[in-house]
């Protein structure tokens, strides 16, 4: 897997990012040194995963990228019957995530879809992950996605949403941000590419806050949800239906 490398040198005028063949390429690298917590997040939907999903029932991946969510659902899932629907609107995340998942052979059976995940169908779920996906969605285009998704889970079904945040009080959202940034830099990004990176997301990724992300999963229907892991601006959510 290739270094990221993208915003190294001067772009003039950033474009917006998009998830295309040059994202796709090195997509690994960049989510590893760019969220923190990501490998920690996997780790405990490895931990989930096996307690959620029960035979006879579908695991939907909405928004794949390579797929590092539902391989680490197929690595500790080990029982019969489980559907995986990983779905993304990026062919160049598509094509890169149908390799990868079929070198690892396990009992869940897998599909992929190159879809919008708000075109999708979701029915018979034993769990849903949104692994920093909802973020990219258009903030209005957010409830009736949360919406389906609830009324697609099972009683008893989990959602896994994890997202980057922003806080009202600006103090800790300049704080937290900071720390993000240091996060960055620790990880080899430069100064350029720090800016350039943050110009280019500025207007496909709007995070919400923590207070709309539990009133959004309240007014869906679930009646359990709460943050299990944060760092800096940057955490994931449990919500049970
Ligand atoms: N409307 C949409 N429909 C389908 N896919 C979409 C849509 N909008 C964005 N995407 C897709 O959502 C993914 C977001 S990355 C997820 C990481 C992964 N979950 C992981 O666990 O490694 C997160 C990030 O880059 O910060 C991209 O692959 C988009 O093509
Ligand atoms: O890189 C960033 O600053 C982010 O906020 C996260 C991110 C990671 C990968 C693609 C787009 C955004």
């Amino acid at each position: 897997m290739s270094q990221d490398r993208i915003y190294s040198t001067p772009h003039g005028a950033v474009k917006d990012f998009a998830f295309d063949e040059q994202v796709a390429d090195v997509f690994n690298d960049m989510i590893n040194r760019s969220v923190p917590g990501y490998t920690t997040i996997l780790h405990t939907l490895g931990k989930l995963a096996p307690r959620f999903a029960k035979s006879g029932s579908r695991i939907y991946d909405l928004g794949c990228s390579l797929g590092a969510a539902s391989l680490a659902i197929k690595r500790s899932v080990d029982i019969e019957g489980v559907e995986l629907i990983a779905v993304d609107s990026s062919a160049a995340m598509i094509s890169r995530a149908e390799r990868q998942l079929a070198a690892y052979k396990g009992k869940v059976e897998v599909s992929l879809k190159e879809a919008d995940i708000r075109d999708i169908d979701i029915e018979n779920a034993s769990l849903v992950v949104l692994n920093f996906t909802l973020q990219f969605l258009p903030q209005d285009d957010r409830d009736a996605l949360i919406n389906k998704i609830y009324a697609g889970l099972r009683p008893g079904g989990l959602l896994l949403l994890s997202e980057k945040l922003v806080f009202a009080d600006s103090a800790i959202n300049d704080l937290l941000s900071e720390l993000h940034w240091d996060f960055k830099r620790d990880n080899g990004y430069s100064e350029l590419e720090i800016a350039q990176k943050r110009t280019a997301i500025e207007n496909v990724m709007r995070p919400d806050s923590p207070e709309i992300h539990l009133k959004r999963l309240k007014g869906a229907g679930f009646s359990h949800s709460q943050f299990w892991y944060q760092c800096y601006n940057f955490a994931s959510l449990v919500a049970i239906k």
